[in-house]
């Protein structure tokens, strides 16, 4: 009689495997000896060993293709929050990844871990330590995030036991880390405007800022621990550095770090707010004619100006989680990897 042959549990496939924390994820991987595909639209880089699948998740037989013999998949995959494009979100975050569960179930990979985010709770009000059990924000700060929590029931909701598919979701905060196009080139970008000269609110407000390599830790951790009889199964993951930290101090260390002034004056919370609402409406408005992106959104504002820190104290339990780098290794090694974003270069 012949015997289905099980894919070895080191044969893994990231899906946005190019992305930022996707690439970190990759090199990691495969220090750990796991044999690695990537899946993404685009291929950002070379590494040996690596086998790279071109090709957009909403397209099921490319994943098919990608997925054959792999026991594991980690799905990072999403358009930019910067993109706010409605329509996007919902294609790729929420039908794309319908696509990524059929595909993972028909090529019979045994598990997935989905990258989903903790600002799936948020609704732009103070959170402080907040717990997994925070119920799903009614109102989503914005389009990316209302996919983003589609995304994660979906994947959590997906996971049977009985057929042998189990699934996790691992909700990280702020990633920063070398490599990454957002965080640090938007604030050097608003810093060389001359626009960083401003506290929103008292600057009192502690966020989690989250070192890549640690969100890389959780993940792997996540999908060695994820087994038939284990809790993860099915259940969401704040993965932080556990270290909250005042938003307006970690802007200021980055800064200071590449060169640049720290921001010294406060503005009312509630009246940036007020303006960046105005803008948007503005820009909403003028959409069919001009195409406007404010570096004041009324998301940014929110994020700047309200705690927002959460608890990684279900992680440390059940997957024995510990965030390998601080916060100030992690941004003494980030701010030496942008050399050319120094002030003066
Ligand atoms: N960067 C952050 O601070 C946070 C990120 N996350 C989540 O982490 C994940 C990774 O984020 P980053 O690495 O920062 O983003 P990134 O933009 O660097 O990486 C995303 C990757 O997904 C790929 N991709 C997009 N659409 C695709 C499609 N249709 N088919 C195949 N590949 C596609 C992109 O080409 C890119 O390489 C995302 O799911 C994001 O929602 C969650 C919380 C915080
Ligand atoms: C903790 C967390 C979820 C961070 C998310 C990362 C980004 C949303 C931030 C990275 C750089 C930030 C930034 C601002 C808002 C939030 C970010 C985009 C401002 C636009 C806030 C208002 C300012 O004064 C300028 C800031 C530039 C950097």
């Amino acid at each position: 009689m012949a015997t289905r042959i099980r894919p070895s549990s080191k044969r893994c496939a990231v899906i946005g495997g190019s992305g930022f924390l996707g690439r970190h994820l990759v090199e990691k991987l495969l220090e750990k000896g796991y044999t690695v595909t990537v899946f993404d639209i685009r291929q950002s880089y070379e590494l040996p060993g690596v086998a790279f699948h071109v090709g957009d998740l909403c397209d099921k037989q490319a994943l098919l293709t990608a997925l054959q013999d792999v026991s594991l998949v980690f799905h990072c995959a999403s358009p930019a929050p910067a993109s706010d494009d409605r329509a996007l979100f919902q294609k790729v975050n929420v039908d794309g990844t319908r696509i990524v569960i059929q595909a993972c179930q028909e090529r019979g990979v045994q598990k997935l871990v989905l990258t989903s985010s903790a600002s799936v709770v948020f609704e732009g009000t103070d959170i402080k330590d907040g717990k997994e059990e925070l119920p799903y924000a009614k109102k989503p700060i914005d389009y990316y995030t209302e996919t983003k929590i589609q995304q994660e029931k979906l994947v959590l909701e997906a996971c049977d036991k009985d057929k042998g598919f189990l699934t996790v979701a691992i909700r990280p905060h702020g990633i920063f880390g070398p490599q990454d196009p957002q965080l640090v080139p938007i604030l050097v970008d608003t810093a060389r405007r001359g626009k960083m000269k401003f506290i929103i609110g008292d600057g009192s407000n502690l966020v989690d800022f989250t070192f890549v390599e640690n969100v890389v830790h959780g993940h792997i951790l996540a999908a060695e621990h994820l087994k038939p009889d284990s809790p993860l199964c099915g259940k969401a993951y704040h993965i932080t550095n556990d270290e909250p930290v005042r938003f307006w101090d970690f802007m200021s260390q980055v800064l200071v770090g590449l060169g640049y002034d720290a921001p010294r004056y406060h503005l009312p919370y509630q009246l940036v707010y007020g303006i960046a609402l105005l803008l948007w409406l503005v820009a909403l408005l003028l959409r069919p004619l001009v195409r406007i992106k404010p570096t004041f959104t009324p998301m940014r504002v929110a994020l700047a100006g309200t705690h927002h820190y959460y608890s990684c104290a279900r992680a440390k339990e059940d997957m024995g989680y510990r965030p390998p780098v601080s916060l100030k290794e992690g941004i003494t090694r980030t701010v030496e990897s942008y050399p050319h974003l120094r002030k003066g270069v």
